[in-house]
């Protein structure tokens, strides 16, 4: 906690109001509020593209206590739009941190608040669901509060991901490799595809809307469908995509947001989750196997559990042995499959990776 603080202010959508104090930067940031239940890793979550348009709740009662490095990041910035917690750390301790949270979260431009009763924060919006927010530390006036949140878009129908793919193409990986793999990037967390180079793939990263036809220049053995922020029913040119790669017959591969899309792709409908699931223990069993595996999961949509089991072409692999949300689907006559968790990881356990494996094994 840092010496002097101002006060702020958490106003959510039905009109609960948190006092707490402000820490990062000052100022006024609005999203949609969720919670990560995960007690460490918080680096990597903060910067998963995944989180854009969301003010992120750490459940862990202290975060920021290892401060913060260059390596640990899913991508360039965070991508958190603000920060609640009980305590968030100035003071750190750790060889490997280059800096503190508050310095981080500053540099940033992250609007973040302390100090906050997040456990009777949590079990509001686990009883009363996803909602919008405003933190200030600039507005202290309920009612300006309340008329700056009005005017932010409902996270239902809304389309992020084109705002956080690359602009530009890029390869990584060895050139010469004869593993190809063309990656729809939709806000893409590093470590996935550092998941498919160090499994020897060569990739071109693609922005979000390439077609098929760009995509196939690069004569990919397989296709990968990545992760991002946003609602999936709003990305109709994505649906298009899949589409087409899927008449291809060629491997293909989708995370969290690309799981939505191979659904949306065969017509299964997705569906805004009541407060979603955030966390790096969520269990999951590999119908497959019979096994469980420990997952890390960021989602605030899930498919359609009724039209996934009616569809003849379309087999449950994974289930959540929390709630029995699909986890995982496998395309019956074609080579596609996707998870609803992030196999990745990063942070969270390595339970998952042998689903990279898989997916070389596929395309080779
Ligand atoms: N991590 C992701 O890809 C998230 C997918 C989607 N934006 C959701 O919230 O469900």
């Amino acid at each position: 906690m840092p010496q002097t603080q101002k006060p702020a202010i958490l106003l959510l959508a039905d009109g609960h109001v948190f006092h707490g104090k402000a820490f990062g930067a000052t100022g006024t940031t609005t999203g949609e509020i969720c919670f990560n239940t995960g007690m460490t890793g918080y680096q990597e979550v903060f910067t998963d593209p995944s989180y854009s348009g969301q003010v992120l709740i750490m459940n862990n009662v202290h975060t920021g206590n290892y401060g913060v490095n260059i390596t640990d990041v899913e991508s360039k910035s965070v991508k958190i739009r603000g920060l609640i917690g009980r305590n968030l750390e100035e003071r750190y301790s750790r060889y490997q941190a280059t800096d503190s949270l508050d310095a981080y979260l500053k540099e940033n431009n992250i609007v973040s608040i302390e100090d906050v009763d997040t456990r009777a924060l949590v079990a509001h919006i686990r009883t009363k669901g996803a909602m919008n927010c405003i933190i200030s530390s600039e507005i202290l006036d309920i009612d300006q509060l309340k008329a700056e949140l009005a005017k932010v878009p409902d996270m239902d129908g809304l389309e992020l991901a084109s705002e956080v793919s690359t602009t530009e193409e890029y390869e990584l990986g060895d050139p010469a490799s004869p593993l190809k793999v063309a990656v729809l990037d939709f806000g893409v967390k590093r470590n996935i595809l550092t998941c498919l180079t160090d499994r020897g793939a060569h990739i071109r990263v693609h922005p979000a809307k390439t077609p098929l036809a760009r995509l196939k220049e690069f004569n990919p053995n397989g296709y990968f469908i990545s992760n991002g922020p946003g609602d999936p029913s709003a990305m109709p040119y994505a649906v298009e995509t899949l589409k087409a790669i899927l008449a291809e017959e060629k491997p293909l591969f989708g995370i969290c947001l690309g799981h939505q899309l191979l659904a949306l792709a065969n017509d299964i409908p997705t569906f805004k989750m009541h407060h979603g699931h955030r966390g790096l223990n969520h269990p999951v069993k590999n119908l497959q196997t019979g096994r469980s595996e420990i997952t890390t999961q960021n989602h605030g949509f899930g498919v359609d559990p009724e039209a996934v089991r009616k569809h003849p072409n379309v087999e449950i692999t994974h289930v959540n042995l929390n709630d029995e949300s699909i986890e995982g689907i496998r395309i019956k006559n074609k080579p596609a499959f996707s998870v609803q968790y992030h196999p990745e990881s990063t942070p969270g356990p390595f339970d998952s990776r042998y689903l990279f494996d898989d997916f070389i094994a596929l395309m080779k």
